[in-house]
Formats: C-alpha cells, structure tokens, sequence
C-alpha cells in the first residue's frame, strides 16, 4: 500500500481562507482580532516560529504586536508586559513562545496570562476545562491534528489510537482530546514514553499513530501496521550540505519507508505545523468573536 498524503499546507490554506473571512467581518464590527506575540532570547528557530505567525495575521487580516525582548529579560518585565496585554482592549490573544531562558519560571508566566487570552491553551484553567470536556482554548498542534484527521476522512470513533510522546504541549492533550465524548473523539489511546516496554508492540496495534517523540527515525515501517494514519508531529533539523540553509527539516517517522506501508500519511515540513498556526489564528477569533458577542 502507498499512503495518502495528507497536505496540511492545503488543508491550512483552505482553513486560513474561512479566518480571514470572519476577521473581515469582525474588524467591519469595531473587534479587529488582535494578537501579541512575545518573544525572549534568539533561538532561530524560535524566531523562524515567530516570524511565520506574525506573516500568516498579516495574511488573515489579524492585528499583530510583535515584542522580541533580550535573553537577559526578568522574570518581572515579562510578567509587566503580559499584564498590559491582558488589559489591553486590542488584543484577544497572548502567545509567549517556548521555550523560555533558564531564569524565567514557565509556570508563572503561563499562569500570568488571562485564560480568556490564553489562545496556546497551555494556562492551567483552559488544560482543566478541556480535560473535563468544557468549552475551552484548545492548544494548538493537537486541535490541527484533529483537524487533519477528520479531514482528510480518517475515522477516530472506535479507532485504536497511539501516541508516543507524553508532552504537555502535544502528547498528554492530543490523548485527552482523543478519548473525549464527542464527534472529534471516542478513539482508544495508548500513550507512550520514554519509560515504555516494548514500544514497538504497541504501535504494531494502532490505527492511528501520533509520533511526538523528538527524535528522527522514532517510528520505522516495521512498526507500523498496513494501512495505518501515520500524523508525524517531529520536527528536527538535520545537517544537509545540499541545502542552502545547511541543514533539511525531518520528522519523528521514516517518511520513506513508512509511506509505503501506511494508508495516510503527514509529511514534515507541509504536515501539522501549518495547522499548528492556522490554530493559534482560529482561537484568535474565536477569542476576538466572544468579545464582540459580549458588547
Ligand atoms: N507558546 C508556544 N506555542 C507554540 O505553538 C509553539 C511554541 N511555543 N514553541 C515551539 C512550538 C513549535 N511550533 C511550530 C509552529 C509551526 C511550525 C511550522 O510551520 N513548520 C513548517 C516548516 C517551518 C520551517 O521550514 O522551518 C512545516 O512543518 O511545514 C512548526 C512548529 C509551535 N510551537
């Protein structure tokens, strides 16, 4: 079997089309959506991350307040600077791009956010809500891959579903998503780790596997069975002389040799990282849409 390729690139475009019209339609209202992205230190590919969300509000129609900030910014200037943006009527939506220097506590500074801003989802209320099965922001890369999935017409509903990784930002919401009571849910989930047993008996098993391990080569065709949804959510830099930049982007899967095996497919790049911003751009008018909902 050769595997359909699921092109997040088409599928994010498709969706970003649907935002810009709703931005329009908001901004026409008096509620532009607005985002502030903050950045601390320069990692590049933190900054390549950055930059792409800043071109693709650009590109919907969304307002966008860009704040890079040194590496050697406090714990308490950050902090400040969250505070103005949750009480700043322009922005619906606060993203601090992780990770964040050594000396700034993550905890805190997701716990600064206003969860009616919190459009990562990664502020413990939204994490809360969504594991209950509230309405909440749902984080980003998991709610692209939902999407991914259910278009491209992979059944989750009974479906035996691994993932293998156990991050607060991919693996442990992507499982509860999965396993909720809802049309977008009802799978089956295993999740992996770097402490599980025979890991490849597992993936063996599944009809839908999420590999959000960090490590190139993590799932190979051996592993997988015929005619599984492979969603690879990897995205490592690997040293390439051929390429301009000196290096190529892969995944955490064998994308050669499991395509062959596999009924679906997601490349890296092109796959889930599209989604994972045209996502961020979604809760960003949802956000904004409540508020106008509210005058
Ligand atoms: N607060 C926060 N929220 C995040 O959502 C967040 C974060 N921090 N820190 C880092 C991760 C990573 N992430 C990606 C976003 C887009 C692509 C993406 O668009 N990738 C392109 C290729 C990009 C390239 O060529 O470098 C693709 O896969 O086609 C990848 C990864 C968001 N993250």
């Amino acid at each position: 079997m050769t595997a359909q390729i699921i092109d997040g690139k088409q599928i994010a475009s498709q969706m970003r089309e649907e935002i810009k019209t709703k931005a329009a339609e908001l901004t026409e209202k008096g509620v532009q959506p607005g985002l502030a992205v903050i950045l601390v230190g320069e990692d590049p590919a933190s900054q390549s991350y950055v930059r792409a969300k800043e071109k693709a509000c650009e590109n919907c129609g969304i307002y966008s307040s860009d704040n890079r900030l040194s590496a050697d910014t406090t714990e308490e200037e950050l902090l400040a600077l969250i505070d103005n943006f949750n009480k700043d009527p322009k922005i619906h939506g606060i993203l601090v791009q992780l990770p964040l220097p050594k000396h700034i506590d993550e905890g805190k500074v997701l716990l600064a956010i206003d969860p009616n801003k919190d459009v990562d989802g990664f502020h413990p209320v939204n994490v809360g809500k969504m594991v209950v099965g509230e309405k909440a922001f749902l984080p980003c890369t998991p709610h692209g891959i939902i999407q991914l999935l259910v278009r491209s017409g992979v059944q989750l509903e009974g479906a035996e579903v691994v993932v293998v990784g156990r991050s607060n930002i991919v693996g442990k919401p992507i499982a509860n998503m999965l396993i909720q009571k809802s049309d977008t849910g009802n799978a089956t989930v295993t999740v992996c780790h770097t402490r599980t047993k025979n890991m490849a008996d597992h993936i063996k098993r599944a009809d839908i596997v999420i590999a959000a391990a960090g490590g190139p080569n993590t799932v190979t065709a051996d592993m997988v069975k015929e005619g599984a949804a492979i969603i690879d959510v990897g995205v490592n830099r690997v040293p390439d002389d051929t390429k301009k930049k000196g290096y190529r982007l892969v995944g955490d899967v064998d994308f050669e040799c499991v395509k062959e095996k596999a009924g679906f497919i997601t490349p890296v790049p092109g796959g889930v990282g599209p989604m994972t911003i045209t996502m961020l751009l979604y809760n960003t008018v949802e956000s904004a849409q409540r508020v106008a909902d509210a005058k």
